[in-house]
């Protein structure tokens, strides 16, 4: 049996934020501002979180982990991951493949790909050749355009682990 999860979540630029690195990934990137947030604010983790969830019919992230909490104030999205994907790996599946799609104007994405992918893989403890990750520009148009946020589209497919 297989199970189709689509994950979608947007953060916002710190306008009033130096040039800072922001979390993507799991890995710290050079852009002109913080994103705001709760936790880290990794904004690729929280979509292929919400992915996950939705392929297991569990939710959202928000359910999990609310903002409103202060045990989740400043959490590395890492470990929020972790604890979908055990829930993933406790309801019987496991990863066949996450397709991740950030949408950016800034900061470019390309030479960091790899090192998301890799990143990515090590959490979900998979091959990172389960893991995609692309990145497109909005062409200047809409708030990813003007550079006020980021937004991330994950989808992933989980397969029925073998009978232990
Ligand atoms: N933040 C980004 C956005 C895009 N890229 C790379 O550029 C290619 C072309 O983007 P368009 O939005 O013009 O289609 C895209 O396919 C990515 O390879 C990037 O590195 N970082
Ligand atoms: C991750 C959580 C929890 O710290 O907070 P944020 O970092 O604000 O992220 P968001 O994607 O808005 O919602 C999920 C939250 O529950």
């Amino acid at each position: 049996m297989i199970r189709i999860g689509h994950g979608y979540d947007v953060h916002r630029f710190d306008e009033q934020s130096p040039p800072s690195d922001i979390r993507l990934g799991g890995v710290d990137i050079p852009a002109p501002h913080a994103l705001l947030a709760h936790s880290d604010g990794d904004v690729l983790l929280h979509a292929l979180s919400d992915a996950l969830l939705g392929a297991i019919g569990a939710g959202d992230i928000g359910e999990h982990f609310p903002d409103t909490s202060d045990e989740y104030r400043g959490a590395d999205s890492r470990e929020l991951l972790r604890q979908v994907y055990r829930q993933v790996t406790d309801a019987g599946y496991s990863l066949g493949n996450a397709d991740i799609t950030v949408i950016a104007q800034t900061p470019r994405l390309n030479t960091h790909k790899p090192t998301m992918k890799s990143s990515i893989a090590a959490v979900l403890e998979v091959n990172a050749d389960a893991i995609n990750v692309k990145a497109t520009t909005t062409e200047k148009l809409g708030f990813v355009g003007r550079k006020e946020g980021i937004a991330v589209h994950a989808v992933c497919l989980l397969m029925r682990s073998p009978a232990q």
